[in-house]
């Protein structure tokens, strides 16, 4: 699909989705639990069908009902304190590393055996460490580095060791599997977590659902330990649980705000989230913006932006629209700590350089940081979504200070997580024409 957009300002206010993190995170707890749990999620997206394709895969029921979905637990047999769930199959992870790599320990603590399957650039992404810690605890992996994956035998409780640079989906997806185990388990990450706040929405997925974990911090010979110990509480459901506001995708529209000539507010937004994206308020506040907040609500009002150099180390996915707002603001911002975009649905740290370049922007890479110097307008141009969304999306709303019309090719690729974008592009008044190619 070619999106084809006239330049011109946004403004307004649009309802947060659902929170694509967490959905993730609660289906799959609510699908370990001993009974049946209302998600109260308002909106899904192909990656949160990938993950409820493989739970249903597993067994769980998954009925979507007016304001999310009741989910109906994988049946699993109980033998000596150990769980097995009893069906297995082919696990069809789409293009969602989450689910991927969310799914796989689960799967592995189930004693299920499961062949993961998925699109485009999954199967390039990386499971290393997380596979050799799944080996070493008894299970059997074949077809190691690409896709289809095969996994069998059963995952044992204990120590698993994870450096804290890789993924942080690889520390979620074992605590998300500890549960499972019937008996205590500690993971030991090594060195700084990047990405940390995900595995916060982990940590609190878990305590919903009854699954206490003590952290515990620690220097050894300078460098930084975090252990996670699980006590071998299983999953209990706590009958309802609700997905908050999505900060990730918000910051679409508030970048656009902060660009543009007019506020533009999102509703349905926890203020006091443990998101890490929220940070986007900080972030943009920092540009030069004049952010408000609100009851479940924030707003950002454009305002003369100025550069500065931040840190991408914790929010990765904000990366892409913060680079669109530092191509229009005076002076030159530096985005540090880039190294992970490059495993993420494109080289996003390649695909961010070269998209806003194509519109006109002044952007490069230098090593693991995007410099970025900013100009008083973008020119317009063609634009290619390389299979990613955020890369897509960046594009929308960089078209907004852009003098000329933008085409934005392989626009589809907003489903991954935001079927309802152009739908919430057209509401705020942009001007998007969708041609299917
Ligand atoms: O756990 C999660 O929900 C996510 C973790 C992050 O990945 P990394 O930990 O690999 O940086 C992020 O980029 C991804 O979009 C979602
Ligand atoms: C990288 C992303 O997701 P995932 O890793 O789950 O594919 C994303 O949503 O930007």
């Amino acid at each position: 699909m070619i999106a084809r957009i006239t330049p011109g300002t946004l403004s307004g206010t649009v309802p947060a989705i659902a929170s694509k993190s967490v959905a993730h995170r609660v289906i799959i707890a609510a699908a370990l639990a001993n009974g049946t749990t209302h998600v109260i999620c308002n909106t899904t997206c192909a990656d949160i069908d990938a993950t409820i394709r493989c739970l249903e895969t597993l067994g769980a029921r998954v009925e979507r009902v007016e304001d999310g979905f009741r989910v109906h637990p994988i049946p699993k047999s109980q033998e000596h304190g150990i769980l097995r769930a009893l069906a297995g199959g082919t696990l069809d992870c789409g293009e969602s590393g989450s689910t991927l790599r969310f799914m796989l320990p689960v799967a592995c603590a189930l004693g299920a055996d499961a062949t993961f399957t998925g699109a485009r650039r999954l199967g390039e992404r990386p499971l290393d460490p997380l596979d050799r810690e799944l080996i070493a605890a008894g299970c059997e992996l074949e077809g190691l580095g690409a896709l289809p994956l095969t996994a069998r035998g059963r995952l044992r409780p204990g120590r698993f060791e994870l450096p804290g640079d890789v993924s942080s989906q690889f520390i979620s997806g074992l605590l998300l599997a500890c549960p499972l185990l019937g008996q205590p388990s500690e993971i030991r990450v090594t060195g700084r977590i990047e990405s940390k706040p995900y595995v916060t929405l982990t940590l609190q997925a878990l305590a919903s659902f009854g699954v206490p974990v003590e952290v515990e911090h620690a220097f050894v010979s300078e460098t930084e330990v975090t252990c996670y110990r699980l006590d071998g509480s299983a999953y209990r459901t706590p009958g309802e649980v609700s997905v908050e506001g999505d900060w990730s995708n918000a910051a679409f529209w508030l970048c656009a705000g902060a660009m543009g000539t007019e506020p533009i507010t999102v509703t349905g937004l926890s203020l006091s989230s443990a998101q890490g994206d929220r940070t986007v308020m900080a972030a943009l506040s920092r540009f030069g913006a004049r952010m408000r907040r609100g009851t479940g609500s924030a707003t950002a009002q454009p305002d003369h932006l100025s550069a500065f150099t931040l840190s991408a180390q914790d929010v990765p996915d904000l990366v892409p629209i913060l680079a669109a707002v530092a191509s229009v603001a005076h002076g030159r911002t530096i985005i540090q700590d880039c190294r992970r975009l490059r495993l993420k649905e494109s080289d996003r740290l390649t695909t961010t350089a070269g998209e806003l370049t194509a519109l006109g922007a002044q952007v490069r890479v230098a090593g693991d940081d995007l410099l970025i110097r900013g100009v008083e307008a973008l020119s317009g141009g063609a634009v290619e979504a390389h299979n990613d969304h955020r890369i897509a999306m960046m594009a929308a709303i960089a078209a907004t200070r852009c003098t000329g019309p933008v085409e934005i090719y392989g626009a589809e690729a907003v489903d991954k997580s935001y079927p309802l974008f152009f739908e919430h592009y057209r509401a705020l008044g942009g001007n998007v024409e969708l041609i299917d190619a």
